[in-house]
């Protein structure tokens, strides 16, 4: 069953920072020494996350950065400097704060980046750094994927409609996608094989914008959007962090 878990303002950013500490603890708890494996999305999610782990102020200490091992689950093929980047977002919002808490250097996550040399080329060099970042990618599943949820009920950068919808069939890990309908037009994405392979699965949804999806996804079961299709394939593992304005619509499931 997905688990869904309704919250708004303080709370909601503490319920996913609490879920975030519980999958890094569970990740490390045989290993002490081994790394947390997780994928983000860009959107929304970068400020819950520095709210979640590093503004507060219990949680930020118990966050195990040094061992993190850190992915984006999309990005979009610009420098990594472009206010466009995910990663740029991400350095931006929770690194350099990260960095400079505390009035001294703390060590961070190590970072796995696209290859900016690729970004200003044509297709032939889109597609191979798509094919880079995968060689990236850990020979083990993602310990936590952490998504957005689009108010067109995208996730990552699989976008739903007929144009799109090859991108649900693809069996390499990340996938270059050009003509994306949110700009910029080029991005890279995780695909269904590896989200399924992943430990656990959540997605971060707040704001009155998503309440028609939410409706779409949960009453609907519309498994042509990618984030339901998510649902369907692997329930027990996935959990949505939503607030009362995106939930509004729904009526067959109770949030906890
Ligand atoms: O690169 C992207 O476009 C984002 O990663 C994207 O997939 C995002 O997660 C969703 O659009 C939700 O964004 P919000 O949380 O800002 O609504």
């Amino acid at each position: 069953m997905v688990h869904v878990y309704s919250s708004q303002g303080t709370e909601f950013v503490r319920r996913v920072g609490k879920y975030i500490l519980e999958a890094q603890d569970e990740a490390l708890r045989d290993d002490p020494k081994a790394h947390f494996i997780v994928g983000i999305s860009g959107g929304s999610l970068v400020k819950t996350l520095y709210e979640a782990l590093v503004q507060d102020q219990e949680f930020a200490p118990k966050v195990r950065w040094s061992q993190w091992q850190l992915y984006f689950v999309d990005e979009r093929i610009v420098p990594l400097d472009d206010p466009d980047s995910n990663y740029g977002a991400f350095k931006n919002g929770v690194l350099n704060p990260l960095a400079h808490r505390d009035g001294h250097l703390n060590l961070g996550p190590t970072v796995f980046a696209i290859n900016e040399s690729l970004v200003n080329g044509g297709p032939a060099e889109k597609d191979q750094l798509a094919k880079e970042y995968a060689e990236e990618l850990p020979s083990s599943p993602f310990d936590l994927l952490l998504l957005g949820c689009g108010p067109d009920g995208h996730t990552c950068s699989l976008f739903p409609g007929e144009k799109h919808r090859y991108l649900l069939d693809l069996k390499e890990p990340v996938a270059h996608v050009s003509e994306s309908p949110k700009p910029p037009s080029d991005r890279i994405t995780f695909t269904l094989p590896i989200i399924e392979q992943a430990s656990r699965v959540a997605f971060v949804a707040g704001g009155e914008g998503k309440k028609q999806v939410m409706h779409q996804i949960f009453d609907k079961h519309d498994t042509s959007l990618p984030t339901a299709r998510i649902n369907s394939l692997i329930p027990t593992k996935v959990s949505w962090f939503v607030d009362p304005g995106a939930w509004q619509l729904v009526q067959t499931v109770k949030p906890e």
